[in-house]
C-alpha cells in the first residue's frame, strides 16, 4: 500500500529534496578539503586523529547551533559521522614514514586478517613489506636476510611455538613484534628467542575497522625500548592511541575483557539455540538495548569460531573468571528462587554504588547507541 500524501505534503517534500541537494554539495566541498588536510598531514608527518580540534570545533558548533535554535546534539552526531568518514579518507592519501632506514618488514601470518591490515597500514607509509605464511617457511633465510622488523602475528595456539623454534635466528638489530591478544608468554618467548629489541602490541580492535583512528593498541615493553619508538610514532600517526601496559596486567584484564565476555556471548547463543529461539519473533519484540544485545551474541557467530577458541582457550587464567562468574550467576539465581526480592535490591544498589559514576556515563553513551539502533530499523 502507498503512503499516504498530500499536495502540500508533496510540494514540502520537494523543497526538502532541494535541501538535502544543496547538504550533498556541502558534502562534497568537506570531502574535498578534508582530501586536502590528509595530503598536507601526510607530508608532515601528523596524527589522522585531532582530539583537542575535534573537541574545540565541536564546542564551537554546539554553541553556533544553540544560537540557531538546532539541537546541539545534532550537529555533534553528524559532525562526529563526518569525521569518521575523515579518517577513512585521509588514510588513503598515505601517512608519512616515520623511520626512512629500515629495510623491510616481515609479517608473518601477513594473510590473516589482523596481518593483513598491519601490511596495509605499513605499506602506506612507504615500507616494503613481505608475508611469510604457512608454506612459505623453505624461503625463511631469504626473507628474513636484511629485514629490520619481523611482526608475528599467527594464532594464538601456535606463536610461542613458532617462535620458539623459527624466529631464533633473526639479525641481531632486527625488531621482533608480536600482536597476539595475550602478551605474556609470547613476550617470553620472543625475549628467550631473540638478542635484539622485542615489543609485545596487542591491537584492541578486529581488522575491519576500516582507520585505526580512535583505537587502542597496547604496548608491553621488551628489550631496546629505544629502538622501536618510531614503530609507535608511526601507529599514532595511523591515529591510534598507545596504552602501555605490564603483560601479566593486560592479560589478567583481558580474562575479563575477552574470555569470559565472549565466553557468556557464546553461552548465550547456545542457550538461544537449545531452547529453539524464535529469532524473527525476538527481534519484533526486542527494545533497542535487546536488540543491541542480541546483535553482540549474534555477531560472535558470524565469525571464525578457531579465533574465539584461541581466545577463550589462550590463559588458563580465564576458567577461574569464568567459574566465579558462573558462581555469581548460581548466587543470584538461589535469591531468586529464595523470592527474597529485598537482597536482589540490596545487592543491586551495592554493586550500583561500586559503579560510581560509571553508571551513569555508560547510560549516557548507550542512549547514543540505541538511538541509532533504533535509526537503523527499516519497518
Ligand atoms: O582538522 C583535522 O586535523 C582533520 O583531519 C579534519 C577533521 C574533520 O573532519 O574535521 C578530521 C579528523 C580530525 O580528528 C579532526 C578534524
Amino acid at each position: 500500500m502507498n503512503e499516504k500524501t498530500t499536495l502540500d505534503l508533496e510540494n514540502l517534500r520537494d523543497l526538502i529534496d532541494g535541501v538535502d541537494q544543496q547538504l550533498l554539495n556541502l558534502l562534497r566541498k568537506r570531502l574535498d578539503l578534508v582530501a586536502q588536510v590528509g595530503t598536507v598531514k601526510h607530508a608532515a608527518g601528523v596524527p589522522i586523529y585531532a582530539p583537542q580540534r575535534e573537541a574545540s570545533m565541536l564546542a564551537k558548533r554546539r554553541k553556533e547551533a544553540s544560537e540557531m535554535d538546532i539541537s546541539p546534539q545534532l550537529i555533534e552526531d553528524i559532525l562526529r559521522r563526518l569525521m569518521r568518514e575523515s579518517y577513512l579518507n585521509e588514510k588513503d592519501v598515505g601517512f608519512k614514514q616515520v623511520k626512512t632506514d629500515l629495510g623491510h618488514i616481515v609479517v608473518v601470518g601477513g594473510e590473516g586478517q589482523l596481518g593483513g591490515l598491519f601490511s596495509q597500514m605499513l605499506t602506506l607509509s612507504g615500507y616494503q613489506v613481505k608475508s611469510l605464511d604457512k608454506d612459505d617457511w623453505d624461503q625463511a633465510d631469504a626473507l628474513f636476510d636484511g629485514a629490520g622488523m619481523v611482526i608475528v602475528t599467527v594464532p594464538i595456539n601456535v606463536t610461542c611455538e613458532l617462535i620458539r623454534s623459527k624466529l631464533n635466528n633473526l639479525p641481531d638489530h632486527c625488531i621482533l613484534a608480536d600482536l597476539t591478544s595475550i602478551k605474556s608468554e609470547p613476550l617470553n618467548a620472543m625475549l628467550e628467542a631473540h638478542k635484539g629489541p622485542v615489543v609485545g602490541l596487542h591491537p584492541m580492535f578486529g581488522p575491519d575497522v576500516g582507520s585505526l583512528a580512535k583505537q587502542v593498541v597496547v604496548v608491553c615493553d621488551g628489550r631496546d625500548t629505544e629502538k622501536y619508538q618510531w614503530f609507535l610514532e608511526q601507529i599514532t600517526i595511523w591515529g591510534a592511541r598507545i596504552v602501555n601496559e605490564d603483560a601479566e596486567r593486560h592479560d589478567k584484564a583481558m580474562q575479563l575483557v575477552q574470555a569470559m565476555r565472549h565466553f557468556s556471548s557464546f553461552v548465550y547463543g547456545v542457550n538461544l539455540c537449545k531452547e529453539e529461539a524464535d529469532i524473527e519473533s525476538l527481534l519484533q519484540f526486542s527494545s533497542p538495548i535487546y536488540r543491541l544485545e542480541l546483535a553482540m551474541v549474534g555477531r560472535l557467530f558470524a565469525q571464525d569460531p578457531e579465533l574465539y577458541a584461541d581466545i577463550i582457550f589462550a590463559q588458563e587464567g580465564s576458567q577461574v573468571a569464568i567459574s566465579d562468574y558462573l558462581d555469581n550467576y548460581r548466587d543470584a539465581l538461589d535469591l531468586l528462587k529464595s523470592g527474597n526480592r529485598d537482597a536482589f535490591v540490596a545487592q543491586f544498589r551495592d554493586v550500583a554504588k561500586w559503579f560510581g559514576d560509571f553508571a551513569p556515563q555508560f547510560q549516557h553513551e548507550s542512549r547514543a547507541m540505541l538511538q541509532s539502533v533504533n535509526d537503523m530499523k527499516t519497518n
